[in-house]
């Protein structure tokens, strides 16, 4: 966004503001504060809502900094100068007309002020209680160039629908309209996409020849190796990113269960099954994890995918406020569930099938943790090997028994999976 080629107006700023104010109260998450005002602003055009969105983003992602530049106490207002003309690096010219004189000498002093160093947890710009857990799996150079990937935008992937087409044919129908796609390099069904088109009216999209979806978060779908004719649960399907990719490579065969608490995030994986051409699956909402109809198919899974509700800290790339929302104790009741949680899936898999626990935190509590102690608990369930799975499908990826994706590795959100395996009858 450096020297916008697109006049960033008056009202524009202003509404900008008002956003980062709404978000900065943490009442609700900031991608819903910014859907919302943009159902209610329906004439903001697509660069508009990128400014809006971008910076209210970037001031997330560096609300520590910026309250050291301009103190504790700064005004929404203040915060969004502050980053365009700090982080941004806009010339004071770019401000005429935009900001009073009061603010544009306001705004040449800022130019020149340094700000100390600070501690780790600054230079990270993390809550201190966040940059002392993730310090305990690495160092202070690892830490900080976690927190500097885990402070840039996220590129956008798509995954190619295999029930209806395939990569190359996608990426050339893409191409065809001006939208630079690449393979993506982790997933052979991922496609990168240099910048941020819009898609939500592109002919591919409506047709359901991919959905937006990172491609670590593919790598989950080939963890759980669905095939043909099974019985799969996707026990925390939520709008269902992983169902769709699941269904797909059953070759909407098979039966899969797209279990969620939340009736309002089922209701939006209807529409995507219709679009993505499946027929197998069965959207059901269960009132928690040991409901009835959980219980019914005891034993018969052939597998099971945990994608456990979590902090959600491996996507602060697109959801920068979830460092200020989490805490201590907003993550141990995580824990806590996420334990329960996969206790009552793993009923569900039968003798020689497969569940896998996976989550998009980087926190060892709510990853290694819970597999640890299920596995401690579960004697009949092996851990099975997630970079062998992964190497028989094609994919060579160096990550060890367990998978563990960091934007500062491999350029997607954080995620985390264990592969784990009931006994067969005579193991
Ligand atoms: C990480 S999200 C799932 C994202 C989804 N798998 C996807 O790929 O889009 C976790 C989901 O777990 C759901 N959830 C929370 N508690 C649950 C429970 N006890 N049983 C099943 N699902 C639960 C939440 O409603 C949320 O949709």
């Amino acid at each position: 966004m450096k020297n916008p080629q697109f006049a960033v107006t008056r009202p524009l700023l202003v509404q900008t503001v008002q956003v980062l104010g709404l978000v900065l109260g943490f009442e609700h998450p900031a991608d819903a504060v910014l859907s919302r005002h943009f159902r209610d602003h329906k004439a903001l055009g697509h660069r508009d809502r990128g400014f809006v969105a971008e910076t209210v983003y970037a001031v997330l992602r560096r609300l520590r900094w910026l309250r050291r530049l301009v103190g504790e106490a700064a005004s929404p207002r203040e915060l969004v100068l502050a980053w365009l003309a700090r982080g941004e690096n806009w010339p004071l010219r770019n401000f005429e007309g935009l900001a009073n004189a009061t603010e544009r000498e306001w705004l040449a002093e800022l130019k020149g002020a340094a700000v100390d160093e600070g501690s780790l947890a600054d230079r990270a710009d993390l809550p201190d209680w966040l940059a002392e857990r993730l310090l305990a799996g690495t160092d202070e150079a690892g830490l900080l160039a976690l927190a500097r990937s885990l402070n840039r935008p996220a590129p956008l992937d798509l995954r190619a629908n295999l029930v209806k087409t395939d990569r190359d044919a996608l990426i050339a129908r893409l191409r065809a309209d001006g939208i630079a796609a690449e393979p993506g390099v982790l997933s052979p069904q991922a496609v990168r996409l240099a910048g941020k088109p819009a898609l939500q009216k592109h002919p591919a999209f409506l047709d359901g020849s991919f959905e937006v979806q990172d491609q670590g978060s593919q790598l989950l779908g080939f963890l759980v190796q669905p095939k043909r004719g099974e019985l799969v649960v996707d026990f925390c399907a939520g709008a269902g990113g992983k169902t769709l990719q699941l269904g797909a490579m059953m070759r909407s065969t098979g039966r899969l269960y797209a279990f969620d608490v939340s009736e309002r995030r089922l209701a939006k994986l209807k529409p995507r099954m219709a679009r993505a051409g499946l027929s197998n699956v069965h959207p059901t909402v269960i009132a928690h994890e040991n409901d009835a109809k959980v219980k019914r198919l005891a034993g018969k899974a052939d597998r099971v995918l945990v994608d456990a509700p979590c902090s959600g800290l491996g996507t602060l790339r697109r959801n920068p406020d979830l460092k200020w929302r989490q805490s201590p104790e907003s993550v141990a009741e995580m824990v806590a569930k996420q334990g329960s949680i996969l206790a009552a899936a793993a009923r569900l898999v039968r003798p020689g099938g497969r569940l896998v626990y996976a989550t998009c935190s980087l926190l060892a509590e709510e990853n290694d943790g819970v597999v640890d102690a299920f596995l401690a608990a579960h004697p009949e369930f092996r851990e099975g090997d997630a970079q062998d799975v992964l190497a028989k499908q094609g994919i060579t990826l160096a990550t060890g028994r367990r998978l563990h994706l960091s934007p500062a590795e491999h350029d997607t959100d954080g995620f985390f999976a264990a592969v784990l395996e009931r006994a067969a009858p005579d193991a």
